[in-house]
């Protein structure tokens, strides 16, 4: 018994490693430079043993290929395409789309595609494919127009205000603070309020149901990876879905699916109105086909190469979309946005003098425009958006960005070709630190974003918010909310340096997100006012 189980046993790890194994040749068959693959992991077991984090890994590996058009390496047993010449980014990313609709391949894919709850998880725009994704993107474009922004930045503003009493505790304290952690209560319940319609009180409570739940979305422990990585196994994917396994942290799934439903169940019963995110995509349900697509009339070559053509199809967008699709935004919004708040907010507190340069900036506004700024008064402060981009590109939450090609191609002069569902990787984070884009890459230096240094640059060597029709699509309430919460703190509060950071900064290999080791720390000092 003992032997048939030892034998069997072996029989699958000969099967794993051949599976694993067998394209280990491919990029030396192509005479293309990688990084060589072993089993288990391919080029990389770092992203196993999370000894170092992905966004260091294509760093270092973008210097060490720094005069190379692209290289390639393994994830697992994968042959993937790493592209870092502009040009080709440029063709994968907007000018080619086409070729290079889908961000996951197959197998990326099959992590998400399991049980009942994790279909919540397969339908969220950011995993979509093809056609699909196309009808759910054009659809809720709208939701994310100027016009409609204008209408939430008052629900914003309110938070905001929670979170500069928030702040005025520490600076009485003179304690140094978490600032993703306080940040993190601001986007939380500014996403909540703009897109759900609900309060979650962070600030006030921090064990309410809807607090604790997104908690734990965003945190993995080892089981969670484990089951993950399980999707990944030969015929495991269908196996777990025909058996209805889900992966993805059902419960809280289950939790966020019944807050999203019977909000949209109270809005349709009441008519009920806030104008808020759940508002305006029951307004895409009703005939998506009637709805105007984003073609604001705008000069911004991200606005630009984020259209699209699509003709279409006559599509029932239904209640499990609208869910789908609202917990994308949670998820998607949330942790970017706080990462990106706290990043500034450690960046301010080791400079000053760019501090004092942005909150004169802000004053100006604000003696001009009065205390209660609207959205052209948010919209006319360059430098809190130079700070905010510089603060993006050190420390990118996404560093890596991701395209599957859909259709057999050939990168224009050159002698690289790439087959359907083959994946390809644009190093965000790496070229965020090439020097022939951003002088003197490791100081912090918001001149980096001024026009001038954005017309001598390729305007696909910024990749914070990615680019193209695929790029993110809540980038401008992004900004909105980062700004709302910069101009409430920086308007009252200066930031002070805290000895409690581990420098130099190292991410955390256990987050996904560039989450900082050790957290990032701040104090807080009241302003005197002239
Ligand atoms: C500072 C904060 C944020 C950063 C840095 C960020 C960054 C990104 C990046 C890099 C991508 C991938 C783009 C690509 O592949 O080209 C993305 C996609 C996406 N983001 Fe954001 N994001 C932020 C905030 C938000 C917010 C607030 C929302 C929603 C309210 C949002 C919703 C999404 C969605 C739905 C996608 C997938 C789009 C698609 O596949 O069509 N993001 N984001």
């Amino acid at each position: 018994m003992l032997f048939e189980a030892g034998l069997t046993l072996l029989t699958l790890f000969i099967l794993l490693y051949i599976y694993v194994t067998k394209n280990f040749n491919h990029w030396k068959n192509v005479g293309i430079p990688f990084i060589k693959g072993t089993f288990p992991a391919g080029s990389h077991i770092e992203l196993i043993t999370q000894s170092r984090h992905m966004h260091d890994i294509f760093r270092e590996n973008y210097h060490k290929f720094i005069n190379q058009d692209f290289y390639g390496i393994y994830l697992f047993g994968k042959p993937v395409l790493v592209v870092q010449n502009m040009d080709m980014i440029r063709h994968v990313l907007v000018k080619d789309f086409n070729n290079f609709v889908n961000r996951n391949d197959s197998s990326l894919n099959s992590l998400f595609d399991g049980g009942e709850f994790d279909q919540f998880w397969a339908k969220q725009l950011i995993h979509l494919s093809g056609d699909e994704w196309k009808d759910v993107r054009s659809t809720f474009s709208p939701i994310f127009t100027s016009g409609k922004l204008k209408g939430m930045l008052m629900f914003m503003k309110e938070v905001g205000a929670i979170l500069k009493l928030e702040l005025g505790k520490y600076a009485d304290s003179g304690e140094d603070f978490e600032i993703k952690e306080v940040f993190g209560k601001f986007t939380l319940d500014s996403l909540a309020s703009c897109a759900f319609g609900i309060n979650p009180k962070s600030f006030e409570n921090s064990s309410t149901a809807f607090v604790r739940n997104a908690a734990r979305i965003f945190t993995s422990t080892s089981l969670d990876n484990l089951k993950a990585f399980s999707r990944f196994l030969p015929f495991s994917a269908k196996l777990q879905k025909r058996l209805n396994l889900n992966a993805l942290k059902p419960k809280e799934t289950k939790f966020f699916c019944d807050v999203i439903r019977s909000t949209v169940k109270h809005r349709r019963e009441t008519g009920e109105r806030r104008n808020d995110l759940i508002d305006l995509m029951i307004d895409c349900m009703k005939d998506a086909s009637d709805l105007e697509p984003n073609n604001e009339n705008v000069e911004d070559q991200y606005e630009n190469d984020m259209k699209f053509e699509h003709k279409k199809r006559k599509i029932e967008i239904d209640d499990d979309v609208v869910v789908s699709t609202a917990l994308n935004l949670l998820i998607a919004g949330y942790d970017t946005t706080a990462l990106t708040l706290s990043f500034m907010g450690y960046f301010l507190s080791k400079h000053p003098d760019i501090q004092t340069k942005l909150q004169t900036e802000i004053d100006q506004v604000l003696e001009q425009g009065g205390v209660n700024l609207d959205y052209q008064d948010i919209q006319d402060l360059p430098y809190l958006e130079m700070c905010l981009l510089e603060s993006l590109r050190h420390l990118t939450p996404i560093g890596a960005i991701l395209r599957t090609c859909t259709s057999d191609y050939k990168f224009p002069n050159s002698n690289i070709a790439v087959k359907a569902n083959d994946l390809i990787i644009i190093p965000a984070a790496g070229i965020h630190k090439d020097e022939r884009y951003f002088p003197r890459p490791n100081q912090f230096n918001p001149e980096n974003f001024s026009k001038e240094s954005k017309q001598s640059r390729s305007p696909y060597a910024f990749l914070g918010f990615g680019q193209g029709p695929r790029a993110c699509i809540g980038m401008r309430f992004a900004l909105l909310e980062v700004k709302v919460a910069m101009i409430e703190v920086m308007a009252n509060y200066s930031f002070v340096c805290s000895g409690k950071n581990l420098e130099p900064l190292e991410i955390d290999p256990h987050s996904i997100m560039g989450y900082v080791k050790g957290g990032l720390h701040a104090r807080i000092e009241r302003r005197r006012k002239h």
